[in-house]
């Protein structure tokens, strides 16, 4: 039981999402724990700093290295991450104490003020239109639906990306749904993308739209304590997701998309919840695609994690591994492309 001297320690970056995402976790634990104190710890990492080397230069836990050193050095007791960005292995002795529940995952268009209201959907777009994102996630899946479209870079903060997509000569941009309507930015979205996307969509990132408290394995006290912000639905979703990219990814970013969905389906008689994962594997030119899905029963975050492995070993033989191996030894058409999720 939290005594009432309890402090916690809240790492986060210092942007303006990572901190309404702490002030949203903060909110949430104080309501349950009215005698708990918060702190808290914003730092700049590594991403944050350096805006102009390419995003798989600066390496993986380019958004979560530092913030994890403090709380293996016990300066901070748990870490708000937005849980897309937290690489799938975590360093020894760290693990995620709670999940949240997801604000919207998908991914949504912006078009660049300068057009007003002339266009809505992607499809509106004319041929050679510039399209801003530096994610080959979503480059290469959308390629595949409109080859007119032109792909350029967009790098920096949410704030920065709607200026640079309204003053820097994109027609629209990518971004995904979550941090824009964190930040009140909903007014923005002109189209909100997915599998079912009329004209073609594209799956969103691994644990895209929900936040990831990293805690100490051994902080008991913190664990119980995160039970108030914790949503199970989720957190197993997302461990099934990461388990996906885990098992996919050889050493490199890859262009891995995901949805996941809690199903009910009718066996022997009875209805039974289960979690719906679609995968799918896109080349960098989006000239290849490998994509699954599966249904499954699973009541764990072990058995999550065992059903994301089981598709991401059925896709690797079906064509995702040819795909991933060509993207690590430069083979793919589309490598000068920058590999990241952003
Ligand atoms: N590193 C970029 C990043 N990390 C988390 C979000 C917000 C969405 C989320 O919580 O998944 C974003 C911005 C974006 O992709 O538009």
């Amino acid at each position: 039981m939290a005594t009432p001297t309890t402090t916690i320690r809240i790492g986060t970056r210092r942007s303006a999402l990572a901190l309404k995402q702490t002030d949203l976790v903060i909110a949430t634990l104080q309501r349950a724990h009215p005698h708990v104190r918060c702190e808290v710890h914003a730092t700049a990492t590594m991403g944050d700093r350096d805006k102009t080397t390419p995003l798989p230069e600066l390496g993986k836990g380019l958004w979560t290295n530092e913030l994890e050193a403090q709380l293996i050095e016990r300066k901070v007791d748990v870490i708000v991450h937005s849980l897309k960005d937290v690489p799938t292995t975590l360093p020894e002795g760290c693990i995620l104490g709670a999940v949240t529940a997801r604000e919207d995952p998908r991914d949504v268009v912006i078009f660049s003020k300068v057009h007003g209201d002339k266009y809505s959907k992607l499809v509106d777009l004319p041929e050679g239109a510039v399209v801003g994102t530096s994610s080959v996630r979503r480059a290469a899946q959308l390629r595949r639906s409109y080859p007119g479209l032109v792909f350029r870079d967009v790098r920096g903060n949410i704030e920065t990306r709607l200026k640079k997509c309204d003053e820097e000569g994109y027609d629209a941009i990518i971004l995904a749904a979550a941090g824009l309507l964190r930040l009140d930015f909903g007014g923005r979205i002109a189209q909100y993308l997915d599998s079912t996307t009329e004209g073609g969509g594209l799956l969103h990132a691994v644990g895209q739209g929900a936040l990831g408290l990293e805690i100490r394995e051994d902080d008991e006290q913190l664990k119980e304590l995160l039970g108030a912000v914790k949503d199970t639905p989720t957190m197993t979703a997302c461990f099934a997701e990461r388990s996906v990219m885990r098992t996919l990814e050889g050493g490199c970013s890859v262009p891995i998309g995901v949805e996941t969905a809690w199903v009910e389906e009718e066996e022997d008689g009875e209805k039974k919840k289960k979690l719906q994962l679609r995968v799918v594997v896109v080349s960098l030119d989006g000239r290849r695609a490998v994509d699954g899905e599966s249904t499954l029963e699973v009541a764990t975050l072990e058995e999550a994690e065992a059903a994301g492995t089981k598709l991401a070993q059925r896709l690797a033989g079906l064509g995702a591994q040819q795909i991933l191996d060509d993207i690590n030894k430069g083979r793919d058409s589309g490598a000068a492309l920058k590999v990241g999720d952003v």
